[in-house]
């Protein structure tokens, strides 16, 4: 054989290798769909992960802190269980996950990268954090500026943003639309609303809540941004974390008053195979639970503590009335129910983190906040179904069908 005719067999050798290398890939990814949607489906819709938040300074100056809680040390319930005292009783909760103190934000991401994953996948996706004021909530969602900080709102744009990039090799374009708004009393606010500032709303604006038959919900008159890449989303943040409503209460300096709602809605089509998805990604920073004694609000801030009380408890009442079974499932009640249903009630992925504090001044609140959770975790809301369309149907019709 010649030395041109061995280099020609090299090279077809190597071609059928990268054939088949990429065949494997393609293989793989289908096969990690299909593992995660079967976990999913065994494990119920609503998943809850619970973080316990370490000591900071000011509460534990003395490092002095009674510890109320543990961690069970069952093979059975590592890693998923907790246990409370309060007032001398052992209380134990088990959920999907449970992060002690020491988690970083990265052994936290790690737990849910394959369900952020699945919004480019075309599911609906939810992830909201719900705790009492200055349990974590914020720190678990944005985090803070640095890389090891970043919570997951970031994490989760930067890793849609790092796949769709790589999905392009299969074929697959991404269209990315944000929206930003909050729920401050019982009032929705546009935070990317041009010219918006905190105190003044925009005239004339309805912010009217719609779901359509698919299941896909619009909020009227809110703005919505064509992202490219994480440091489009990023300025956004920026902005509305400028907008968004902070008040002072005696339990967090930087308390958030408002329900903080980002949308990211991800259209994808892929030009060989002619298939499309529509999948939403949707990440909830609600506001602290508090019982108004504790919070020491007055006046305006006990307005809005109330407000909070009845979204909260409105949130409480549909989950209860779903984990019932029953008929009537009061979405109404609330803004933030009503925004939620497609989540709560429908066949979206849906995963809650209950944050917890540590101290013993807390344990009460942490016992509300961890029975709730529990209630969230024995929910079962259906089976989450992927939007998706292939070429030939859209041939027909125009409409997007699930599967
Ligand atoms: N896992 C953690 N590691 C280190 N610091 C944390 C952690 N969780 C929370 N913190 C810190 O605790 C404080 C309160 O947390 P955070 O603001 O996230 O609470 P929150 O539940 O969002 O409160 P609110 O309901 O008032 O918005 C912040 O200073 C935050 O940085």
């Amino acid at each position: 054989m010649t030395g041109y005719e061995s280099q020609k067999e090299t090279i077809k050798d190597l071609e059928e290798r990268l054939a088949y290398a990429e065949f494997q890939i393609i293989e793989a990814d289908k096969l990690r769909k299909k593992l995660h949607n079967t976990i999913l489906e065994l494990k119920g819709n609503i998943r809850v992960f619970c973080r316990v938040r370490p000591f900071l300074s000011d509460t534990d100056s003395n490092g002095q802190e009674e510890a109320i809680i543990s961690y069970p040390s069952s093979v059975e319930n590592a890693g998923r269980g907790i246990d409370l005292m309060n007032q001398g009783q052992k209380c134990s909760f088990s959920y999907d996950k449970v992060f002690d103190h020491s988690a970083s934000q990265d052994d936290v991401f790690v737990e849910m990268s394959q369900l952020v994953q699945s919004a480019l996948d075309g599911y609906k996706v939810c992830i909201f954090a719900y705790g009492q004021t200055g349990s974590g909530k914020t720190y678990t969602m944005m985090g803070k500026p640095g890389r090891d900080q970043k919570g997951i709102i970031p994490r989760s744009l930067e890793q849609i943003f790092k796949t769709s990039q790589s999905l392009e090799s299969q074929g697959w374009k991404y269209c990315m639309q944000a929206s930003m708004l909050e729920i401050y009393n019982e009032t929705i606010r546009d935070l990317l609303a041009p010219g918006r500032s905190s105190s003044e709303m925009p005239g004339g604006k309805q912010y009217t809540i719609k779901h359509d038959s698919q299941g896909n919900t619009t909020v009227s008159d809110l703005t919505t941004t064509n992202v490219f890449s994480t440091a489009d989303v990023t300025s956004l943040l920026e902005k509305a974390s400028h907008s968004r409503s902070v008040g002072k209460t005696q339990m967090n300096e930087q308390s958030s008053r408002s329900h903080f709602v980002f949308t990211l809605k991800i259209f994808g089509s892929n030009e060989s195979t002619g298939q499309q998805v529509q999948g939403v990604l949707n990440l909830i920073d609600l506001a602290g639970s508090e019982r108004l004694t504790k919070s020491g609000a007055t006046g305006e801030r006990l307005k809005e503590t109330q407000a909070i009380n009845k979204s909260l408890s409105a949130l409480s009442d549909v989950i209860f009335a779903i984990a019932k079974n029953d008929d009537h499932v009061p979405f109404r009640n609330s803004k933030l129910t009503y925004l939620l249903q497609p989540c709560l009630g429908g066949d979206s992925k849906t995963l809650m983190f209950v944050n917890v504090s540590p101290e013993a001044s807390s344990a009460g609140e942490t016992l509300c906040s961890l029975r709730f959770a529990s209630r969230v975790n024995a929910c079962e809301i259906g089976v989450a179904r992927r939007q998706t369309q292939s070429k030939s149907s859209s041939d027909n019709s125009n409409r997007l069908s699930y599967g």
